[in-house]
């Protein structure tokens, strides 16, 4: 097994791994649909020869924390009050916590993200490394933060180019170009480190939230958003300075996630044949010496890799049109018994409907330990 300090964040997936994500990306949802080999904790996890549960022994009052987040009772239930931890048996470490988040703390948890954060000039996104992008100055309802670029108000504004590109507009920067923002730790992409400057401080509701529910220090964090036919492609999170566990909260519509280990001797171009022209269930859940899973996420889901999980392969090939929950749908606009502050989002009533939202947050430093039992 390789040291965290010899991965090398540029590092090419070996291409038995690229063979098997190309696989999913092309699949039918027909085929993907049907398959028994995708781990789905919304059907009867218990029964899955793919996961085995474990207790979490920080889950005594998960409610509190969930309450803590919204600033009041949410009306959590008992499954939040003790929400469901599974492991997924091919992948030690890997540990998927369906529904985690209850319906009102995942539209908050949007509020936070999409109004407050993004409309944060200190937190970088992938259009800032094009334009230059303004913002509208705090308003009495905003608490300080410039105002949302969902508001009525921000749709006059001009995103002008820093290079040879065409100007943008608010709504098509929120429709099409948003593609990640970072919190935190300001990674930068390109040359896959995070800068030396000390980073914006992480959200301080986000990192209690983060930090109540999971083992790990909340320290950077990248939120992903992609419509239906945006993927992310097979990559390792090794730019961290340390193994610490890594976190994935998903929001909207829902994903399908892999994630494999390959040990060496698994890349040869046999593996690579098999992994691209067979149908069987090998081909589809990955060449027989890839420790390998497939995971439908839903809204309200976390993953959390720690272990040897933490540094496996993983991407998204495939986000899923129309599936994103009902009483999400209307985001940012506010609910039809609702009025208040959601109305002046009216203009983007639905937005949410045509989106998925992951929150991807890294423990950068400190060490901490992992517990988790085996039940
Ligand atoms: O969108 C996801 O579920 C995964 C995102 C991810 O792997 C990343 O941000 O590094
Ligand atoms: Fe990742």
């Amino acid at each position: 097994m390789s040291e965290w300090k010899d991965l090398d964040a540029h590092d090419k997936a070996p291409d038995v791994v690229k063979a098997w994500y190309k696989r999913w990306q092309r699949m039918e949802s027909s085929a993907f649909n049907a398959s028994s080999g995708v781990i789905d904790c919304r059907n009867d996890p218990g029964e899955s020869q793919m996961l085995r549960e474990v207790i979490e022994s920080r889950f005594h009052d998960a409610s509190k924390i969930l309450r803590e987040f919204m600033g009041g009772d949410i009306g959590v239930d008992d499954h939040h009050t003790t929400p469901r931890v599974f492991e997924v048996n091919s992948l030690p470490g890997l540990l998927v916590y369906p529904s985690i988040l209850p319906e009102p703390l995942q539209l908050g948890l949007l509020d936070k993200l999409l109004h407050r954060d993004l409309s944060d000039p200190q937190h970088q996104t992938n259009v800032h490394l094009h334009y230059d992008v303004p913002y509208c100055p705090p308003q009495p309802h905003t608490e300080g933060h410039s105002l949302s670029f969902f508001d009525p108000a921000a749709q006059s504004l001009t995103i002008k180019p820093k290079t040879s590109h065409g100007a943008l507009d608010v709504p098509r920067m929120l429709d099409k170009k948003l593609r990640w923002m970072t919190l935190g730790g300001q990674y930068d992409w390109t040359a896959k480190t995070y800068p030396p400057t000390p980073p914006p401080p992480f959200p301080e509701d986000v990192k209690n939230l983060v930090e109540g529910l999971f083992p790990m220090e909340a320290e950077a964090a990248i939120v992903n958003l992609y419509s239906p036919g945006d993927t992310l492609s097979v990559h390792r999170d090794v730019s961290e300075a340390c193994a610490q566990p890594l976190v994935s909260i998903s929001l909207g519509c829902e994903a399908i996630f892999l994630v494999a280990l390959a040990d060496d001797a698994a890349s040869s171009a046999s593996d690579v044949d098999s992994a691209a022209t067979t149908s069987n269930k090998d081909g589809i859940n990955g060449p027989g010496n890839l420790r390998s899973a497939v995971i439908r996420l839903r809204s309200g889901d976390a993953v959390l890799m720690s272990g040897s999980a933490r540094y496996a392969w993983h991407g998204v090939p495939r986000v899923i049109a129309d599936t994103c929950p009902g009483f999400m749908r209307s985001w940012p606009a506010a609910g039809a018994s609702e009025g208040g502050v959601g109305n002046r989002y009216e203009g983007y009533r639905g937005w949410m409907a045509g989106k998925r939202v992951n929150l991807n947050v890294r423990q950068m430093f400190a060490d901490i330990a992992v517990e988790v039992e085996g039940q």
